[in-house]
């Protein structure tokens, strides 16, 4: 509207500026110059404003691109998370299945000498009391020839099931060789200990296994040394060996402490 109005005032003065009544009048001149100078004026204010129209163009432009520009970017960090994330389970996965397979045996899921060999280690560190016991299947290789070797595997997990059900939940189990497995019984002396392991032997002994028409049971034998204080791992091991081998040769079916 104003616009407008502008527009109409100077078509006037235009028009009464052109008008030869007008010329000589002592105000034609004054009013022409005022005439050209507005205009000229309005075309600066033209000019400036294109241009400022044009910057503010220019800088909406600039800013879509840059949050165009932050979008995808934060799109591809977000999906650069997603794969960082899903490949830190992945390898903390593989980290915990390498860790099991290193030191739990593959059949009976049980921990392996690795294993009960570092917990030894502490508890000898601790000064901790503890008995070790060495258990061996008796003739269990008759089992292996007589029935298969998948018998075999079947029968060890039984046993390891009995084993892992009748201790207490402080004492470990280790699958120290082929049918021969470690018990590290913590806090505990040899009298306990005899009565933990014979306990064991009777509950194995009750263990049977279909093979076929045949139902297939075995026993047990054990040595037993309690720790001394003072002395290497090693060593309680190698008494508890001894005694398993007395065990053994006394006949089978039985468990034997080591000479104090
Ligand atoms: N099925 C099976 N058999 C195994 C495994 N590891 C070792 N054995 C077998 O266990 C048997 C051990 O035999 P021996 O060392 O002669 O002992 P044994 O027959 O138990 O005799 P004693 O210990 O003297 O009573 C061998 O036949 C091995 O092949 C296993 O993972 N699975």
């Amino acid at each position: 509207m104003k616009d407008k109005e502008d527009d109409a005032l100077l078509a006037q003065v235009a028009a009464l500026l052109d008008s030869p009544e007008h010329v000589g009048h002592p105000l034609h001149d004054a009013l022409q110059r005022l005439y050209l100078h507005h205009c000229d004026q309005q075309v600066q204010v033209q000019r400036l404003i294109d241009i400022s129209d044009r910057y503010q163009s220019l800088a909406m432009e600039a800013r879509q691109v840059t949050e165009q520009r932050y979008q995808r970017a934060l799109r591809r960090q977000r999906k650069l998370s997603r794969i960082s994330d899903g490949y830190q389970a992945l390898m903390h996965e593989r980290n915990q299945a390498l860790h099991q397979a290193s030191t739990h045996d593959p059949l009976t899921g049980l921990p392996n000498r690795r294993l009960i060999i570092e917990r030894l280690e502490e508890f000898v560190r601790q000064r901790r009391r503890f008995t070790l016991t060495l258990l061996d299947i008796d003739h269990f290789k008759r089992i292996n020839d007589c029935h298969g070797h998948d018998v075999g595997d079947r029968l060890l997990v039984a046993i390891t099931q009995t084993l892992s059900a009748t201790l207490r939940d402080y004492d470990l189990c280790a699958r120290w060789g082929g049918e021969e497995f470690l018990l590290l019984l913590a806090d505990t002396d040899r009298n306990e200990a005899r009565s933990i392991v014979e306990r064991l032997r009777s509950c194995l002994a009750a263990v049977t296994l279909r093979a076929g028409d045949q139902t297939i049971s075995v026993t047990v034998s054990a040595g037993l040394s309690q720790h001394r204080p003072g002395d290497p791992h090693q060593t309680t091991l190698m008494r508890a060996d001894q005694a398993l081998l007395k065990a053994k040769r006394a006949g089978r079916d039985r468990s034997l402490s080591d000479s104090i």
